[in-house]
């Protein structure tokens, strides 16, 4: 039973693909089952070999004997219809659609081969007056074995990020300890596993569900999912992601997400998803692949047509066959998805989600990054400095206790430190009610009767309220963000709170500066706070206490200036910058609105990560490029050989030295996509 759950998955996935389609030469989806062809074509190819004279080669292991080109002939021509069949419907199918392409192509070849080879076969057999024709039905069959293998690897690299996925589904354990409300465990298997259930992970165990940890304390090694290389320690309250593996400690955990609702299993949608886009290098394949068929066609008949003025009709078949077999576009239907497939699943594998995949190709226009402050460029790990109050009504601390009040209902990372604040000096929290949230500004709502506000610097300005100046001043330049107590709009505290820039941060910045990219930060918080981070980090522009429409603004005047912009940021008030961009890049960590608005998701929210963004984006770039070239762009040079043009200097190419060109492109590109890495 248990191991439904990952069957399961593996079917609704490999379903996906089928109706996913991903370019124009999906006709492959409509080949049935390739591999069991192609053993079976290659066991027929074997004695057809062994059997058939090689363009004159004396090779060692000949087995001719009287009437064995009889049986070849009956080999050759079951392999003709049986492996090439796939290939002949498909040319069925892109012909009566009107749209000839690669498997038209192949049919020609393959076709014109046959018969070739069959008038070969006869004129040596029966017809004494001809000199002797060299058949190729050795090269027939070589050529579908090479095609049929070639459509199977091309099936398979679609569904291989594939194997990514794979690795992915296959994280997750298949039981799961839950505890039940007398504090019994029992082993349930994943897929009955519900949400709010607690579940005990022992030392060492793979992580089940995604959850929120209630009791114990461990490390957690998150790096087969997240890409993160270093232990998490986890103790009460933070969240554990199915499939990620515990260390040394024990801990007891509130299930939060399973199956479909887990980390895991949206993270396998959106690879999934990313390469069900087409993009437009491959749109570009397309069109290379419909144009090399009309090139090809062209040149094939007017070879065809030279060679049977200058010479005869089996050098006519045999060149015309060539060029056929050499263009086939065959290695093109895998340039671009085997380096997509490669490029989602090394990104998922570094922590980088790809929610679309056209951020690949427009990152490396991106001229300029625009970066939120908190949680991007810092920790967003605020700790409270310092909290006053300006009113002989409220003590301190119960400044602390009303803003405490309000923050209660934030997830705001400024919250979370106020909140840690309170809990420290225990103090006693109201309820606060018709709570509402301002973005860019801060928090509004109910607490004892009174109508109560936490607000930035920029709303008091912007409402002329009053303040202590040189306080405020003092306090932000020492890199506080400072929020504002305001009861019935008038200021009657504030807390001051620090955070820590991310480590990372700073030489991040340098590099995108080294690769002319121009770091621009953009944050709600007060003037001083930003330029002191700014400062630090090596950031000239930078726009601070700006609201979320301010941003978006920002993203607009970039793009209207002609520049392509990237946003990185976090938060709910990013969330339209991020759909604005070029390119909307989320911090993990981040909200879901934001991460809903992004193409790219950091994973592990560490902000060097938009450097190997850029890198992956630009290598597969290059990598699909590359790989046209590899799989179409030869037929520059390729096809004017095949042609015979340089027969007059005595280079001429055989229809098997065709296919060995054209089967070695495809071989290139499957080696070259591979090769992509990020470091
Ligand atoms: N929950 C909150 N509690 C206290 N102050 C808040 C809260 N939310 C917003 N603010 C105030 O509004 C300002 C802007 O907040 P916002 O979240 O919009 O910042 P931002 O634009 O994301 O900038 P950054 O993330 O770079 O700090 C904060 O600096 C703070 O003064
Ligand atoms: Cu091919
Ligand atoms: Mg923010």
């Amino acid at each position: 039973m248990s191991e439904n759950h990952e069957h399961m998955d593996h079917a609704a996935m490999e379903h996906n693909h089928e109706h996913g389609g991903h370019s124009g030469m999906d006709h492959s989806m409509h080949m049935g089952n390739l591999k069991p062809k192609f053993f079976i074509s290659l066991i027929l190819t074997i004695p057809i070999i062994l059997m058939s004279p090689m363009m004159g080669l004396d090779l060692p292991f000949q087995f001719q004997f009287p009437g064995s080109e009889w049986l070849v002939l009956i080999l050759a021509t079951i392999l003709f219809f049986y492996g090439g069949m796939p290939f002949l419907q498909g040319a069925k199918m892109e012909l009566s659609s009107k749209q000839p392409a690669m498997m038209t192509l192949i049919s020609l070849g393959i076709t014109v081969a046959y018969i070739y080879s069959l008038y070969a076969f006869i004129a040596n057999n029966f017809i004494p007056q001809i000199d002797h024709v060299t058949d190729f039905f050795w090269e027939l069959a070589t050529l579908i074995v090479i095609m049929l293998l070639g459509h199977w690897v091309e099936m398979n690299a679609v569904s291989n990020a594939g194997n990514a996925l794979e690795e992915m589904a296959q994280l997750l354990p298949n039981t799961a300890h839950v505890v039940d409300k007398n504090g019994d465990t029992k082993d349930v298997s994943l897929q009955d596993v519900q949400e709010g259930q607690h579940v005990l992970i022992k030392a060492g165990e793979k992580i089940p569900t995604d959850g929120t940890v209630l009791k114990g304390t461990t490390s957690v090694n998150e790096a087969m999912v997240t890409g993160e290389a270093k232990d998490v320690e986890k103790e009460q309250k933070d969240t554990v992601i199915g499939g990620s593996v515990n260390g040394s400690g024990t801990i007891t955990v509130e299930v939060t997400g399973t199956g479909e609702s887990g980390y895991l299993s949206q993270v396998m949608t959106l690879v999934e998803n990313a390469q069900n886009e087409k993009s437009k290098v491959e749109t570009l394949s397309d069109q290379v692949a419909k144009w090399l068929f009309y090139v090809a066609l062209a040149a094939g008949i007017l070879a065809f047509i030279g060679w049977l003025i200058t010479a005869d009709l089996s050098t006519a078949f045999e060149r015309m066959v060539t060029v056929l077999i050499i263009a086939c576009p065959h290695a093109l239907g895998l340039a671009i998805p085997l380096v997509i497939a490669r490029s989602t699943s090394l990104g998922a594998k570094n922590g980088l989600l790809l929610q679309n995949r056209e951020a690949l190709e427009t990152a490396k226009k991106v001229d300029v990054i625009l970066m939120d402050k908190t949680g991007t460029l810092t920790e967003g790990n605020f700790a409270v400095n310092d909290y006053r109050s300006f009113s002989e009504d409220y003590t301190a601390d119960q400044v602390l206790t009303y803003i405490s009040a309000l923050e209660q209902n934030s997830n705001h990372p400024l919250a979370v430190g106020i909140l840690n604040k309170a809990e420290e000096l225990s103090l006693d929290i109201p309820k606060a009610s018709d709570v509402d949230n301002l973005p860019g500004v801060g928090l509004e709502g109910t607490v004892n009767g009174k109508d109560i506000k936490v607000a930035s610097v920029s709303y008091l300005n912007k409402q002329s309220i009053d303040y202590d100046q040189d306080n405020f001043d003092e306090l932000s330049r020492q890199g506080n963000s400072v929020s504002f107590l305001l009861i019935d709009e008038k200021n009657i505290g504030l807390v001051a709170q620090g955070d820590q820039i991310k480590s990372t941060a700073k030489s991040m910045i340098q590099s995108l500066k080294d690769q002319n990219i121009e770091p621009v930060m953009l944050t709600g918080d007060n003037q001083q706070v930003a330029q002191a981070v700014a400062k630090e980090l090596g950031i000239d522009d930078v726009h601070a206490e700006l609201m979320p429409e301010d941003k978006e603004t920002m993203v607009k005047d970039y793009r209207d200036n002609g520049q392509t912009v990237m946003m990185v940021g976090d938060g709910v008030n990013d969330a339209p910058s991020l759909a604005r961009a070029d390119v909307g890049i989320a911090i993990g960590a981040g909200t879901d609105v934001a991460i809903d608005s992004a193409d790219v998701i950091l994973v592990k929210s560490d902000p060097s990560d938009i450097m190997h963004f850029l890198t992956l984006a630009k290598r597969t770039q290059r990598k699909m490029v590359q790989n046209i070239w590899w799989g179409a762009g030869y037929n520059i040079v390729a096809i004017p050989l095949a042609a015979g043009v340089l027969a007059p200097i005595g280079i001429i190419l055989s229809p098997a030295v065709g296919a060995i060109v054209m089967s070695l492109s495809t071989v290139i590109v499957a080696i070259n996509a591979m090769l992509l890495k990020i470091d």
